[in-house]
């Protein structure tokens, strides 16, 4: 990814420089004038350019033109700028301007640039019965790279989020025919957590207890319209940030640091809930619980990190053979579960051990060379007891593969 800096200060490029190279993975050509950026942008393609609007060859903002009629997104970085000023840009289809007014403006700018390279993979539906109000967030989302799925009203809109689950926001209109925006978002909060789906309401209806209405019923903030440009991006990129922390949080609490796969705390919340709904229906659950044989060995031979190149592999592996059906989870060290719902401990086997041999015919690659690894795995099918009990029995079959030789499969006496 390339970035334009159109700039002729030079301390304000060398901020712009050093924060770009902290917190961006991207290169950067600088330009002092409308001459060479013109040249640049002749030689070049550029995801987006960062302009002053003021520049020694073009005082009236005309590289904004320039950048612009290349298809190229543009932020505008100035010192000043009036109100005709501010509307013209904004009316020219600009990103965003930014006033150089503190460090806080050169992180905005930052912050605005990582999440426009992120934003051509985020999905937004927009659900609005009025096709003007729908056309002009639209391009709003458009200007900042955004995917923008249309709705004309909240029954289509639920039928996409069912369809398209990566959506990440939904912006949704309050008065709509058939489910309005509070039906909507009462459905979709049924089903979509406040880490999968951000929700951000719109009226334009003046009954001021609205906003606290739609953030009580599920959405993660509110927008009055008419709006201005500025508040409709920056309270969408505030949402999104949140989704993104709320996303991460989730991921330290529920996924194993090294191997990514879920962790034990995952496992054990999931199945203590589902559990209770699999005994009531008569349900099958059972649980293999896998031991990488001999593992102390691959340490303490080749070095603590070579053994964590294995304890990727091996996860990817399980991940890549069970994950798509099943629950794959590190219960710590070398140890691994995978949960299988609706299976009995015949068909578990005849899964477990073709993964055993498939493990122990092709090699691990690692940084020392390839190792060849082999697993023991227990493996236990829901009876009349507790999930602890469960493991416990899984953990007696996989003692006796471990005492019966290694590299076996065995299923509870
Ligand atoms: N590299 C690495 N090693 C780990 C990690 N967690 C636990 N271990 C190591 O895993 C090894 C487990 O060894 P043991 O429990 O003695 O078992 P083993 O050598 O696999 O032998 P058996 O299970 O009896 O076949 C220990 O050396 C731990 O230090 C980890 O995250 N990374």
């Amino acid at each position: 990814m390339r970035i334009l800096v159109v700039e002729d200060s030079k301390v304000v490029s060398r901020i712009l420089q050093h924060l770009i190279a902290q917190e961006l993975d991207c290169e950067v050509d600088f330009a002092v004038d409308l001459a060479s950026a013109k040249l640049l942008l002749e030689q070049k393609e550029y995801f987006l350019a960062i302009t002053d609007l003021n520049l020694p060859d073009a005082q009236e903002g005309e590289i904004v033109r320039l950048v612009l009629s290349k298809q190229t997104p543009c932020i505008v970085l100035t010192g000043s700028l009036d109100s005709e000023q501010r509307k013209r840009l904004l009316q020219l289809g600009i990103v965003d301007y930014i006033l150089k007014e503190n460090r806080f403006s050169y992180e905005y700018v930052v912050r605005l640039v990582h999440r426009l390279q992120r934003n051509k993979n985020v999905k937004v539906l927009v659900a609005d019965d009025s096709m003007v109000s729908r056309k002009f967030v639209r391009s709003l989302l458009e200007q900042h790279l955004y995917q923008v799925i249309e709705a004309d009203d909240g029954n289509s809109a639920w039928d996409i989020l069912q369809n398209q689950p990566d959506v990440q926001l939904l912006i949704t209109d309050y008065n709509m025919p058939g489910l309005d925006g509070f039906g909507l978002i009462l459905k979709v909060r049924e089903k979509f957590s406040r880490e999968e789906l951000a929700i951000i309401g719109l009226s334009s209806d003046s009954d001021e207890s609205l906003s606290a209405r739609f953030i009580k019923n599920g959405a993660n903030d509110f927008l009055q319209k008419p709006f201005v440009h500025e508040e409709f991006h920056c309270r969408v990129l505030n949402t999104l940030d949140s989704l993104d922390m709320l996303r991460k949080l989730w991921d330290q609490a529920n996924l194993d640091y090294l191997t990514g796969v879920y962790n034990r705390r995952y496992f054990f919340g999931l199945f203590e809930e589902q559990i209770k709904q699999i005994k009531q229906k008569q349900g099958t659950l059972t649980v293999a619980l896998l031991d990488i044989d001999f593992f102390k060995r691959v340490n303490d031979t080749h070095g603590h990190d070579v053994g964590d190149e294995v304890l990727v592999e091996f996860s990817a592996r399980l991940k890549h053979f069970f994950g798509q059906h099943f629950t794959v989870s590190r219960f710590g060290g070398e140890e691994f579960t995978v949960a299988f719902k609706g299976l009995n401990e015949e068909k578990v086997f005849a899964l477990m051990d073709k993964f055993r041999s498939q493990l122990e015919m092709k090699p691990i690659a690692t940084s020392k060379g390839d190792m060849f690894i082999t697993v023991s795995t227990g493996i236990a099918g829901l009876a009349d007891d507790s999930l602890d009990e469960l493991i416990q029995r899984a953990d007696k079959a996989l003692y006796d593969a471990k005492e019966s030789g290694r590299n076996l499969v065995c299923i509870e006496a």
